[in-house]
């Protein structure tokens, strides 16, 4: 078959990555009924190599009634380069900035601004007053709260470390020193023979982070304070003020006897803290045990929500929604853990990261985007009851992210397969059905797929264990042959990672391009995928290998069965833990599949147990109990081997394309390398391609365009 040329897929390439993400999103109230909305988006710039970050502002009124008037587009997109945190303060006059840059020797500094309507009020040097080290800006742990009188900042930093010097350093024997800044720091406490102490980290994307504190500025004295009190041991992330300003509220993970990486896993023991800045007294709020995170009170400050999970099983699980009631410390489930969603009560549960900062639409009802199914929806939960409402199910848009929320007007950020990223707002009703909304767009998607149709199906499973649990595919079609029988399209089969993530109908960059250029995309939420159920998640573990790559052939064959698809021509991809489904599915059905591409992929869960930032998952994820102090048995690293991609290695026919990230600390690159080599040695054609400065996401812009390019010239070689 004619596949389109080079220079079309680099077109279509330039076209499709060129849709800005959201990156956050705010409301602020200007005037009576007026608000302006201000986002930030994150934009590939193929010709500098880089992601850019702008700030875009638009601005709604309300009508009489309450409802959308107005929405005004001044059309002031400002690029951002240096601001890595920015929060309003409650009353909306203030905007306090965390601001990274560069001084004249090409050492960066970081800077606390705070700016009103007319300047910069606040500049204040973090790096000079050498209280602390880095901020911490991440997802994780980072934070940026005012106090409610408006005069505190309270922000997570690195703890400052003793320096460590050398035995045999004789700089500080003696000598006059004029700097006084470096005499300042000649009078911090030293530690001999400490420079090459390991000091451990939180893993993949948080490198370098070690032991968070929380650090607060006063405005007035321009001075940071660390708060003395803190338990021993933890790390502070998502910390928050108490109503009164009188103590702080944070989640601190343990870090003993050993951190595992954090990132994108929702299982690590940690509790909720309250710290009272006068007693300097630390008592925990949550159950210990446990995975909690993000605490948010509530408006009238009477309760305290946050999220709950087990701290043992699978790296991201269905969470409870608990209420904390401050004046009583009454603590109460407020929404469970859903095993098994019915037709009559169809809510799968919570999959929550962390909500947003504000997240009350009264003192009753929070909004929260969560996995539902394949898609991602807007709930409102009443916390007092428990009660769920679903406020987004429309059939053109798939994925639905809540951003803010302020009086009755709601911002959210939905896309589709089809249509990138756009804004709407609308008023939540304040009688009747919530879900009512209407729905105004502040912009178009920046990138519309006018030539690819989507859909849903659902599928029952070919295993007998679990096989009452059903799962998804999106499949992804080009228009143009959707109805005809004439010409048969190759198909690319699609894993997801985790493996307890999900692909959700928004839009989604890799598969929208090969459906552009031609092909028919399936990506498959096998069993264990979040968004349908603990039941689900739980069914997987002790059978990757097995479970997933069954639901992954069965979507390959519903979708051929449709009739559109050429059986002869299918390939396989995915990263990471879908990088293990691709390369089972090469070795589990070498006459199927014609071609395989694949990114960090998990190849021998035994081998990978000493290198990732994440040994518990090779063990969870083989079906075993981890433990902090589990030295494995020879058994247990069988049982690790046998479900391994490895392990199907001598049946593999297809030509393998792996995309390896050098900085990867999830899935060390040595995992696709030595899969690489044995492919070579068994004489499969294979090609192995490492991106420096990269790590599991393979996402620095030019690294991506180029593995973009390389999937599709592998495919279309083989295909
Ligand atoms: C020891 S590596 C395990 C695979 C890895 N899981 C967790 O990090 C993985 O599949 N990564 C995904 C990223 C991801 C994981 C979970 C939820 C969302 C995303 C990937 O790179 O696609």
């Amino acid at each position: 078959m004619d596949f389109p040329s080079v220079e079309r897929a680099v077109k279509v390439y330039r076209e499709c990555a060129s849709a800005p993400s959201l990156s956050s999103a705010s409301l602020q109230k200007t005037g009576d009924s007026v608000f302006s909305v201000h986002s930030t988006w994150s934009q590939r710039d193929l010709e500098r190599e880089c992601n850019i970050k702008y700030r875009q502002t638009h601005i709604v009124t309300l009508d009489s009634n309450g409802q959308i008037g107005d929405v005004i587009d001044p059309g002031t997109n400002t690029e951002l380069n240096s601001e890595q945190l920015v929060r309003w303060s409650p009353s909306g006059k203030l905007k306090a900035v965390l601001r990274k840059i560069k001084d004249k020797k090409g050492d960066e500094k970081q800077y606390l601004e705070v700016w009103n309507n007319i300047a910069k009020i606040h500049n204040i040097n973090l790096t000079a007053l050498d209280k602390h080290g880095k901020v911490y800006e991440d997802g994780e742990f980072g934070c940026l709260e005012w106090s409610s009188c408006e005069s505190q900042l309270l922000y997570v930093a690195e703890k400052k470390q003793p320096k460590a010097v050398s035995y045999f350093d004789k700089s500080k024997e003696g000598g006059s020193e004029e700097n006084p800044e470096t005499d300042a720091k000649k009078k911090d406490p030293e530690v001999k023979g400490d420079q090459f102490v390991h000091r451990q980290d939180w893993g993949e994307l948080l490198v370098g982070k070690h032991s968070p504190v929380p650090c607060i500025l006063n405005l007035q004295t321009g001075q940071v304070t660390i708060p003395e009190g803190l338990p021993n041991d933890v790390s502070v992330g998502q910390a928050i003020w108490t109503p009164d300003d009188s103590g702080i509220v944070f989640t601190g993970w343990e870090n003993e006897p050993y951190r595992l990486g954090l990132i994108y896993c929702r299982n690590r023991r940690s509790a909720i803290y309250h710290l009272d800045l006068s007693s300097q007294t630390c008592n925990t709020i949550s159950i210990t045990g446990q995975s909690v995170r993000s605490p948010v009170f509530s408006p009238d400050a009477s309760k305290l929500i946050y999220i709950q999970n087990s701290c043992h099983g699978p790296h991201m699980q269905c969470a409870q929604l608990i209420v904390y009631h401050w004046e009583s410390k009454e603590t109460k489930v407020t929404v469970d853990i859903v095993q098994r969603p019915t037709e009559g009560r169809p809510f799968p549960g919570l999959y929550v990261g962390r909500f947003e900062q504000q997240c009350w639409l009264d003192n009753e009802t929070i909004l929260v985007s969560t996995a539902w199914r394949s898609s991602q929806t807007i709930i409102a939960i009443n916390i007092c009851t428990g009660e769920v409402t679903r406020l987004t199910n429309g059939p053109d848009f798939g994925s639905w992210m809540f951003c803010d929320i302020k009086q009755r007007l709601i911002l959210a950020c939905r896309s589709s397969p089809t249509r990138s990223a756009q804004l709407v707002v609308g008023v939540i009703p304040q009688e009747g059905d919530i879900s009512c909304i209407n729905w105004k767009p502040l912009h178009e998607s920046s990138v519309i797929l006018s030539d690819v149709i989507w859909s849903v199906i659902t599928l029952k499973p070919k295993t007998e264990q679990g096989s009452d649990i059903d799962f998804e595919t999106i499949i992804l079609k080009p228009k143009a042959n959707s109805g005809s029988q004439e010409k048969k399209l190759p198909l690319i089969v699609w894993a997801h990672g985790g493996p307890h993530s999900v692909f959700s109908t928004g839009y989604l960059l890799l598969p929208g391009l090969f459906c552009q250029l031609g092909f028919v995309i399936a990506c498959v939420n096998y069993r264990g995928s979040i968004g349908f159920g603990q039941a689900s998640i739980d069914s997987l573990p002790g059978f990757v290998g097995t479970h997933d790559v069954k639901d992954v052939q069965a979507a390959a064959e519903a979708v051929i069965e449709q009739g559109l698809v050429d059986r002869e021509r299918v390939a396989v991809s995915g990263g990471s833990h879908g990088g293990f489904l691709s390369t089972h599915m090469i070795g589990q059905y070498p006459d199927f599949y014609k071609a395989c591409i694949t990114r960090n992929p998990v190849t021998n869960l035994a081998a990978m147990l000493g290198g990732t930032d994440i040994p518990s998952w090779t063990m969870t994820e083989a079906g075993m109990d981890f433990d902090f102090k589990i030295a494995p048995s020879a058994e247990m690293y069988a049982k690790m081997f046998n479900c391994s991609p490895m392990a199907h290695i001598d049946k593999v026919r297809a030509p393998t394309l792996l995309m390896l990230g050098s900085d990867d600390l999830r899935v060390p690159p040595q995992q696709g390398i030595r899969y690489h080599e044995m492919l070579k040695a068994r004489g499969v054609k294979t090609r192995l391609l490492m991106y420096p400065d990269n790590s599991h996401p393979i996402n620095k812009v030019d690294a991506e365009a180029d593995c973009f390019m390389n999937m599709y010239t592998w495919i279309t070689e083989h295909l």
